[in-house]
């Protein structure tokens, strides 16, 4: 956005405690706070209530409609609207273009007894005068809330919330971070990231669903109540499912049981799912989606730092086979992807180490700042403890890795969804990382695999003289002090190249890397010579 705009504007039923908590919202983000009522107030030289009893309502929106729209223009804080004023097609025009620019529309949505109330208690207010204000209030309510709802990009539910915890859920929200990933010949979606991202839930799933099937593992309990408890307030039907955990959900048996239920329970097309957890239990959430009447909606809340910056975006969906990793599923895009970090709390260590190893392999085939950070903050990363990341300058860190690592992955599948060239090098490291997690019998982690098939890679790469051996030691170096695994040697060269044959990439009989030529500048290669494919592998072993 060019120029001068507010960062927020807040909206709102009388009472909702726009002003209050706008103002919260304000103090804590150390930014200017204005409230459009004491503004025309001040402007028109009288209170609101005289100005509607000597001018009447229309010239008092036309009076509001200006200052708004001046305001959305020259003011770059926090602003709360009156009740009425989105009602007005003037304001809602202004607020359009503004959210087109990038601003957000904040619906403050209060327990509807609680904010009559307020409204009430409050006085001063001339659209509940006449009569009994709480049917006025009641009427309005049921006037305004769909058109707010429908207006606002962001809502953000106070129901049983202090003003404080009210404006701490409005400042995660504006401090969220978005990536937009564009589909051709399909629907958009957005990403985001950040503290209470899952409170986007009933916004990204929309009106049209009736019930959702809740899919998680057990570990993240805590997180798909959560998840649930948001559906049931906003009136969705939830069937929890629990499904086994890691790769051990990601099987037919599995997607088998689940369909069966979801038939016993009545799911329709217009139903959707939701997957709350890792990469294989989002992997398998959209694998259900893409086939349960041949497709319903779905959304991923990530809960692993892997899940957050590949699984859970890019619509690769899908089930392991006995022959291998993923070899059954389909391209199939979520609504929406909510990486809420308050999740990262409960992520063990070791989970979230793994997970770097998809984030370095973004920063080797696209974006060096990622390997910068991750170089700067080995130590702390390589330390991570989810019970002391949120608040801590650590927290940024791995905000802005996310980010990064997300707009990488969302960069590659705009571009080419299905696979058919430049999205393959978001594999890198996977020829090899799938050989040995099937191999493991899924005992090693995928993220851990992947940095061993990235090493794997770059070994095969100086054989052929494409790069030098400096880069090779690069990727030992930073993955090694990142606490992932860089050699590997659980099993033997014939049992590794058959699984190498039956990768995705692999044509015919001829096998397929992604390679790097420099940091930044991945390259596929054809049919490397069998010597060299071995050599590599000897050189992993450690
Ligand atoms: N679809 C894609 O594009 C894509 C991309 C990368 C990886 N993947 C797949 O993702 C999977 C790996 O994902 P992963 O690394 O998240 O592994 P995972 O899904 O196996 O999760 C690892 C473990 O962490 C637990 N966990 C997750 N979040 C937690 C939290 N917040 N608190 C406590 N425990 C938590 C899980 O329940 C599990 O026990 C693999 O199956 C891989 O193939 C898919
Ligand atoms: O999104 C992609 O494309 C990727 O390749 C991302 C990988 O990190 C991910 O592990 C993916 O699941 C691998 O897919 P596969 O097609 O090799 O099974």
């Amino acid at each position: 956005m060019s120029g001068r705009h507010p960062v927020a504007v807040i909206i709102g039923m009388m009472g909702a405690g726009k002003t209050r908590v706008g103002r919260e919202v304000a103090q804590m983000l150390r930014l200017p706070f204005l409230d459009a009522d004491i503004e025309i107030e001040r402007e028109v030289g009288m209170s609101i209530p005289d100005y509607f009893a000597q001018y009447g309502e229309p010239a008092f929106r036309r009076v509001e409609s200006e200052l708004i729209a001046r305001t959305l223009s020259d003011f770059d804080g926090i602003f709360a609207l009156g009740g009425g004023a989105p009602m007005t097609p003037a304001v809602q025009d202004a607020l359009a273009g503004y959210m087109d620019e990038g601003g957000r529309v904040i619906y403050l949505q209060a327990d509807p007894k609680e904010a009559m109330e307020r409204a009430n208690r409050g006085g001063g207010r001339p659209m509940l005068d006449g009569g009994d204000a709480n049917a006025r209030w009641m009427r309005l309510y049921e006037q305004r809330d769909p058109v707010f709802t429908a207006l606002a990009n962001v809502h953000v539910r106070t129901h049983g919330s202090t003003p404080q915890m009210a404006a701490r859920k409005v400042m995660n929200m504006i401090e969220e971070r978005v990536v937009h990933v564009d589909v051709a010949g399909g629907d958009d979606y957005n990403v985001r990231i950040g503290e209470g991202a899952m409170n986007h839930l009933a916004g990204v799933l929309g009106p049209g669903a009736h019930r959702i099937a809740l899919i998680h593992t057990q570990p993240v309990q805590r997180h798909s109540d959560r998840a649930r408890a948001l559906l049931r307030q906003a009136g969705y039907e939830v069937s929890d499912i629990v499904i086994p955990d890691a790769e051990a959900g990601k099987t037919v048996t599995v997607a088998n049981g689940i369909w069966e239920r979801l038939g016993r329970e009545g799911f329709t097309r217009s139903d959707a799912v939701v997957g709350v957890g890792g990469g294989a239990a989002t992997d398998l959430a959209g694998f259900i989606a893409a086939t349960w009447m041949r497709g319903v909606h779905y959304v991923n809340c990530p809960t692993s730092l892997l899940a957050m910056v590949d699984a859970s975006t890019g619509g690769k969906t899908g089930i392991n086979t006995t022959g291998g990793k993923n070899l059954a599923g389909s391209f199939y895009t979520p609504a929406g992807v909510l990486a809420d970090t308050t999740t990262l709390a409960s992520l063990p260590n070791d989970i979230f180490i793994e997970g770097l190893g998809e984030v370095a392999k973004s920063g080797f085939i696209s974006d060096p700042e990622i390997l910068r950070i991750l170089r700067e903050h080995a130590a702390e990363l390589r330390a991570f403890d989810g019970a002391s990341l949120l608040g801590s300058p650590l927290e940024d860190v791995v905000d802005e890795l996310i980010e990064r690592t997300v707009r990488v992955k969302a960069r590659h599948v705009s571009a080419d969804l299905k696979e058919a060239g430049l999205r393959e090098f978001l594999n890198y490291g996977h020829t090899m990382g799938h050989a040995i997690e099937k191999i493991e019998h899924f005992r090693w982690r995928h993220g851990n695999a992947v940095a061993v098939g990235m090493v794997y890679a770059a070994e095969l790469a100086s054989i052929l003289g494409i790069i030098d051996d400096d880069l090779v030691v690069e990727h030992r170096t930073l993955l090694d002090s990142l606490g992932l695994p860089t050699s590997w040697n659980g099993g033997s060269y014939e049992d590794v190249l058959a699984l190498m044959h039956r990768d995705k990439k692999a044509r015919g009989n001829r096998l397929r890397f992604v390679v790097l030529d420099a940091i930044g500048h991945p390259i596929h290669l054809d049919d490397p010579p069998a010597d060299a494919v071995e050599e590599a592998f000897r050189r992993i072993a450690g």
